[in-house]
């Protein structure tokens, strides 16, 4: 690969001065209405910097934080270079974007595909994944698509196994992307990449996205890059403050390990954080033990994490971005209980659970660049063993500039790495810059009225009740994922109907424990709900189906699992959204979304 030469850093401010819009970036008429469909009209900063260089065919490293529109910002000049290329019959893509994890890569193929679709150009985008079998790959590839969205591992599993020739490549390939490049060694993907190198031609143009800078990111750029003009958004720079959006305020609650439980029930029960929250935890017995805990007090959630097949977790995040449930809680390493008693790391999942009784997928990866819509909250139940990780965990609010909190309980045993993230934001005790303050609205004595029953109903959910749960979900989902599976590909809307937040301990919850009595509340607590409702009624409607543009439909629906038919389709296609209720003896029944 040729040397790196960077261009000097582009100062981005001065750019900054005069308003940009898509057009005055030159930016093609066919992508500005496809952008004005889906109601963006101004380009982000990373947007109106990046574009410019990226249509003059200029190799980028764009850096900027967590939801600023780095997708668009590579992708629309991609497609617009695209647009004007010479149609000759090529035989790989001339266009390839590597993504660290399957779902990223299922994220991007979906925003290309609508981007060509609103265009009508007839540019074709194939995704590969590794679960998908070699013939199809094949097939995928035969249809001669200009784009491919996939992972390193495939990339060199295509050339390996002769999907990809090498001087199919080197005739083909006019543009690299690497998204989410900070992450890409993380997971591994060293070695692919290396095998994809030597067949990159020199004309081809490389792109690597990231939101923090790393090592790695740097390792990237000599690998990949030759000439390139490095883009740092100006508030992201080296002000390490403000790696976080701004618009995104951070608080941390001190509690002990023992009393998360409690800490967690008194945000969501007494209605402290704005929905939709999304709850991080380390390890999946501990999200399964926060469901089986919240579902007690008749607080409804579902769980995210890389033991799930791959159609469960994709439609897990559709749902949750559809608003058909408020409370996702989301394990982002694949380090389970039992791993993490075996010592095994988890930063490198292809190789570590090979021997797991259900393989952990390796390519799986709910924090990083998903593009999670409208999270209000989210909270770190337990805290992130990095300050990357932290960093993003907290970009999945706060996207595109909409407005969002964290909150971070930190038990004595991670004041370490608390300390640790809060300065590498920057945060200087010497200067009072106190980035994460304590959250002002939970009082002592909210937390202690809800005491008891929360240690009660915590000490009946055992071990055993979790793992039972834990092995009942993915016996679930696996039949789920198996069975739909072929249904979905023909009918893909039908996905709609199968709900991820089912309950799943037998008994519904006591009555006593769902709602909360009036005189456990203190003025304070009932002034903090009051002020946190009503901002979010400010925001909007509170139903969240109907924040996305669902109706309603009052007729009665069916078990999808039961009722595999093309009405179910059409059905779906015709606009209703349906919610699936569950009785108390775990029984799915439908009802109608209540108001
Ligand atoms: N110009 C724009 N105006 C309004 N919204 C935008 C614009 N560009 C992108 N978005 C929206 O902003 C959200 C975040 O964008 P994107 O996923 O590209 O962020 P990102 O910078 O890649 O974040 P991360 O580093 O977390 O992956 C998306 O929902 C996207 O549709």
């Amino acid at each position: 690969m040729a040397e790196t030469t960077e261009k000097p850093p582009k100062d981005i401010e001065s750019e900054d001065e005069e308003e940009q819009t898509f057009e005055s970036l030159g930016l093609d008429g066919r992508l500005i209405r496809a952008l004005n469909k889906k109601k963006i009209d101004k380009p982000t900063p990373i947007q109106q910097v990046a574009i410019p260089l990226i249509l003059q065919g200029k190799d980028v490293v764009a850096r900027a934080k967590t939801g600023s529109g780095k997708t668009f910002a590579y992708l629309l000049p991609l497609l617009q270079k695209l647009f004007t290329l010479e149609p000759k019959k090529k035989l790989a893509p001339s266009a390839i974007v590597l993504v660290p994890t399957r779902e990223l890569s299922q994220q991007v193929y979906t925003e290309v595909s609508s981007l060509i679709e609103l265009c009508r150009v007839p540019l074709k985008v194939v995704q590969l994944t590794s679960s998908m079998p070699a013939p199809d790959w094949r097939t995928a590839l035969a249809a001669l698509p200009e784009i491919l969205v996939t992972t390193p591992a495939c990339v060199k599993k295509c050339l390996s196994d002769g999907v990809l020739q090498p001087t199919s490549i080197d005739e083909s390939l006019e543009i690299l992307v690497l998204d989410e490049a900070d992450l890409l060694l993380s997971y591994g993907y060293e070695g692919d990449i290396k095998a994809l190198t030597p067949h990159i031609p020199k004309r081809c143009q490389c792109l690597l996205m990231s939101a923090t800078s790393s090592d790695d990111v740097e390792k990237l750029k000599k690998l990949i890059l030759h000439n390139s003009y490095i883009l740092t958004l100006p508030e992201v720079g080296d002000i390490k403050d403000e790696v976080i959006p701004k618009n995104v305020q951070q608080f941390w609650i001190s509690c002990s390990a023992r009393d998360k439980l409690l800490y967690i029930l008194s945000l969501l029960k007494l209605e402290l954080v704005q929905k939709k929250v999304l709850i991080f935890t380390n390890t999946i017995d501990m999200g399964f033990r926060l469901k089986l805990f919240l579902e007690k007090f008749g607080i409804r959630s579902a769980v995210l994490n890389s033991e799930l097949p791959q159609n469960s977790r994709l439609h897990i995040l559709e749902e949750f971005n559809a608003g058909l449930f408020d409370y996702l809680i989301a394990t982002d390493t694949s380090k389970s209980k039992e791993n993490e008693d075996n010592g095994e790391s988890s930063i490198e999942p292809k190789k570590s659970k090979k021997h797991a009784k259900h393989k952990a997928d390796s390519e799986f990866g709910v924090v990083r660049g998903i593009d999670f819509k409208n999270v209000h909250t989210v909270v770190n139940l337990d805290m992130p063993q990095s300050a990357e990780g932290y960093v993003h965990r907290i970009g999945r609010t706060g996207r595109a500039y909409s407005t969002g909190a964290s909150i971070s309980l930190v038990s004595p045993d991670e004041m370490a790495i608390f300390e640790e993230i809060k300065s590498f934001l920057g945060d200087d005790e010497k200067d009072d810059s106190n980035l994460i303050p304590p959250f002002p609205l939970l009082t002592k004595n909210a937390v202690e009225s809800l005491r008891y029953r929360a240690e009660d109903v915590a000490k009946s959910v055992t071990k055993i009740a979790v793992r039972e749960s834990r092995a009942q979900d993915l016996r679930n989902e696996i039949l789920n994922s198996e069975k739909l599976k072929a249904h979905f590909e023909v009918n893909p809307r039908d996905l709609d109907l199968l709900k991820h937040d089912k309950a799943l301990s037998k008994k519904p919850p006591a009555p006593h424990l769902r709602d909360v009595p009036d005189y456990l509340l203190d003025a304070t607590t009932k002034e903090a709900s009051k002020t946190v409702k009503l901002a979010r009624a400010a925001m909007g409607n509170t139903n969240p189906a109907c924040r996305h543009g669902f109706k309603r439909k009052s007729k009665k629906n069916k078990d999808p699992l039961k009722t595999f038919t093309a009405e179910g389709h059409k059905r779906a296609r015709r606009g209703g959204m349906k919610q699936e209720g569950k009785d108390g003896n775990g029984n799915h029944r439908q009802k109608k979304r209540k108001t």
